[in-house]
């Protein structure tokens, strides 16, 4: 993990150092750290603060936090997401199907397409709430006392959110262990968004990345469910529900067979 941390670091560096000999400061930023050594120019031109605000420090910090909380949170939800597939092969059968009959086989997915496939969001919803990527949230610290339902929580006080409580809470989703997309398809097969679903945590402090996260999920997802399926290694014999846990909840490695669908 050092030997990683050490790489992406390393990366990072390059990146700013590229940028700042082809940057443009008049123009448009290009993307992030362009956008960051623009306004570095105006607050800390001599570049004399070494590690507080509008340093490299923060800059490197920074891009190692979005690479940090941006990948492995995506690519866990996507593995684990397979992971129910194999479990819930017609499920799988289901979405395939729509897939096909919405979109087609050939045709490059994009976010348009997202409102026109009602039993796949609804799929996707119902993997945010089953697997909450993150059973305990980062903590969080109370900057004034606050009254919830009663309880007086005082200023200082340190929050721990699980959001996992609340989706496995059997009085707010019924038989909440099994993966069932219907919950949260309305009468006429509508996707229904679900306020109770929250992945993302909430708030100020909630995910920054959560509509990227939103859209790569869609669009991975979809695109691979087009092209192709996801079977067992042994039909008979299951990968089991094991997890790894450190800030997020990891399900431990398991075989899959990847199907091209002609
Ligand atoms: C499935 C994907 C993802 C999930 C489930 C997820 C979930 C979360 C959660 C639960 C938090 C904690 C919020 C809190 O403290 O209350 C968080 C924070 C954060 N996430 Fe994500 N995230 C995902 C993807 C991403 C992506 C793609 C990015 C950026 C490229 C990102 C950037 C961040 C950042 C920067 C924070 C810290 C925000 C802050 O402290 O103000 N996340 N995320």
């Amino acid at each position: 993990m050092i030997d990683d941390n050490e790489e992406l670091i390393i990366y990072v560096k390059k990146q700013i150092k590229e940028h700042r000999e082809t940057i443009n400061y008049d123009s448009e930023p290009r993307d992030y750290i362009d956008a960051f050594l623009i306004e570095q120019k105006k607050q800390n031109p001599n570049l004399e603060d070494k590690s507080g605000e509008w340093s490299d420090m923060q800059l490197i910090g920074s891009c190692y936090d979005l690479f940090g909380a941006g990948m492995e949170t995506t690519s866990t939800t996507t593995h684990t997401f397979f992971f129910y597939m194999l479990h819930y092969p017609k499920i799988q059968a289901k979405i395939h199907e729509e897939i096909d009959r919405v979109i087609g086989k050939d045709k490059i997915i994009t976010m348009s397409d997202q409102n026109s496939l009602p039993y796949f969001n609804a799929c996707l919803q119902e993997a945010q709430r089953i697997i909450t990527l993150m059973p305990i949230n980062p903590f969080h610290e109370t900057i004034d006392d606050v009254i919830i339902d009663g309880y007086t929580i005082p200023k200082g006080a340190t929050i721990i959110p699980q959001f996992d409580i609340v989706h496995k809470d059997e009085t707010v989703f019924e038989n909440p262990q099994k993966f069932d997309p219907t919950r949260f398809l309305d009468e006429q097969n509508k996707f229904k968004v679900d306020d109770r679903v929250m992945p993302y945590s909430l708030g100020k402090r909630g995910c920054l990345g959560k509509s990227l996260a939103k859209m790569e999920l869609f669009l991975f997802w979809t695109t691979f469910l087009q092209h192709f399926e996801f079977r067992p290694e042994d039909q008979n014999n299951l990968p089991p529900f094991e997890f790894d846990y450190s800030l997020s909840k990891n399900i431990k490695p398991f075989n899959v067979r990847v199907i091209e669908r002609k």
